[in-house]
């Protein structure tokens, strides 16, 4: 049997179907072993309907589509448990006419409350698709005359709602100057954390067997998850109760996104780099690896002392062990290291830069810096951003102090 709603009613399962309230741009494996899942577990998710479309491939919005937008969530602790995610009620190809038409409506129509995204870091580039959907959506509630609107980026950026105010306030200059600035929207950061690797085809057999049921796009994801937002006034047309399934406001969410994104995503993209230099495959494999492991531990000394108690780093360190360590969670190495040029500025820099201001040597940050050059001298490549700094460095004359400096000058320069 085919998963959707038609053949699960059969089966006497009926599964709410909530009007659309959330609008989501990036319809990935995260958005629904997150959001949609705290959808699902607020106490009052049945009222807030998702409708979520792809911005680049229209492969995940062509699967779910036939399944009314349903999906299984698999969470692999020691043992697999499944669910059906069902606060997705629509899904569409956001890189299609129809699609970006469809987007263009919903954000202009009053009962849309929310725009959440995972767009990737990509995504906030200026000229990005999905910010001048954004824009166009915007400009079209405007002249619908709708009430302010609440935007919720999901991706691993450090003041990611000011970070996509911006880039949206110069994607909306050129049509209608200064609008976006009078700030009535409202851009809620976020820091998101589930480790949700890419869905292979063993896990799509995996649900078959464990539920009788054809999934063409399950989400696998580990038992932890964390929700931190910033902004609870910033909802003015209303939101589901994500605090029922752990979200937690706060005033001031740059400690935890600082340890976020320092220790944990910090750590991957050490791991990413080092770990695929020394012949692994995935985070498992590469945290088993006594001196990545060191490596790591070093890292996370420095970034320890940078942090307030109440955000509990050290606790925090040793549940990633284990989540990192976690055997049947593959989370291959391949995938976490693009890009990693923008990576090691945002989440590893400024460790050595707060060390050094403190008179400490930064040299635990420094060195993943050192193993990511040592992966561009081995060719050890992702796509990355920076692909045209990457080859030009390495036709310098000294091309690991040309890499350096395309990290970071003052980094090139201490380590001459
Ligand atoms: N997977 C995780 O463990 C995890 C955890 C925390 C945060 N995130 C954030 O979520 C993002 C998506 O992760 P995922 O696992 O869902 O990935 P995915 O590959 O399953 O989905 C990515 C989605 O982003 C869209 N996209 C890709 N490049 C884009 C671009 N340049 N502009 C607009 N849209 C683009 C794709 O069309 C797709 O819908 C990550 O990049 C990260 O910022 C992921
Ligand atoms: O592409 P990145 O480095 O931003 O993210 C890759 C993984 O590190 C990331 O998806 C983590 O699994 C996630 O951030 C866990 O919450």
């Amino acid at each position: 049997m085919k998963l959707s709603r038609t053949a699960l009613a059969l089966q006497g399962v009926e599964l709410p179907k909530p009007p659309v309230r959330i609008v989501h741009l990036g319809l990935g494996a995260f958005h629904r072993a997150h959001q949609a899942w705290y959808t699902q577990h607020a106490a009052d998710g049945a009222q807030w309907g998702i409708a979520a479309f792809s911005i680049r491939s229209a492969a995940a919005s062509a699967a779910l589509a036939p399944q009314d937008g349903l999906s299984t969530l698999v969470q692999r602790g020691v043992e697999d448990v499944f669910d059906v995610l069902w606060p997705v009620v629509e899904v569409g190809d956001g890189s299609s006419a129809a699609g970006r038409h469809r987007i263009v409506e919903l954000l202009a129509s009053p009962e849309t409350a929310i725009v959440s995204l995972t767009i990737t870091e990509a995504g906030y580039q200026p000229g990005s698709p999905a910010l001048e959907l954004l824009a166009e959506g915007l400009l079209a509630r405007e002249r619908a005359g709708a009430e302010p609107i609440s935007l919720l980026p999901c991706d691993n950026l450090r003041s990611n709602g000011e970070r996509l105010r911006l880039v949206l306030t110069d994607a909306l200059r050129a049509a209608e100057p200064g609008w976006l600035d009078s700030g009535q929207h409202h851009f809620v950061s976020t820091s998101v954390d589930r480790i949700t690797p890419r869905t292979t085809a063993a896990d799509r057999r995996t649900v078959e067997l464990a539920t009788g049921w054809e999934d063409a796009a399950p989400v696998v994801t580990e038992e932890y998850t964390s929700w931190v937002l910033q902004g609870i006034e910033s909802f003015p047309l209303g939101r589901p109760h994500w605090e029922d399934a752990g979200a937690r406001f706060v005033t001031d969410i740059q400690p935890w996104e600082q340890r976020k994104l320092w220790m944990l995503n910090g750590a991957h993209t050490f791991l990413a780099l080092a770990g695929q230099l020394r012949g692994h495959q995935t985070v498992a494999e590469a945290i088993a690896d006594p001196e990545l492991l060191a490596g790591v531990r070093g890292f996370w000394a420095e970034v320890v002392p940078q942090l307030p108690v109440e955000v509990e780093a050290e606790a925090y360190a040793e549940q990633l062990l284990d989540r990192f360590a976690n055997p049947r969670i593959e989370h291959r190495l391949a995938q976490i290291s693009q890009d990693s040029v923008a990576k090691l500025q945002e989440r590893v820099v400024p460790v050595w830069l707060a060390e050094r201001g403190q008179g400490r040597s930064g040299a635990a940050a420094l060195s993943i810096v050192e193993a990511w050059c040592r992966a561009m001298l081995a060719g050890v490549r992702s796509v990355d951003a920076a692909d045209p700094g990457i080859d030009a460095a390495l036709s310098e004359p000294e091309p690991r102090y040309a890499l350096l400096t395309l990290v970071d000058s003052e980094i090139a320069k201490e380590s001459r």
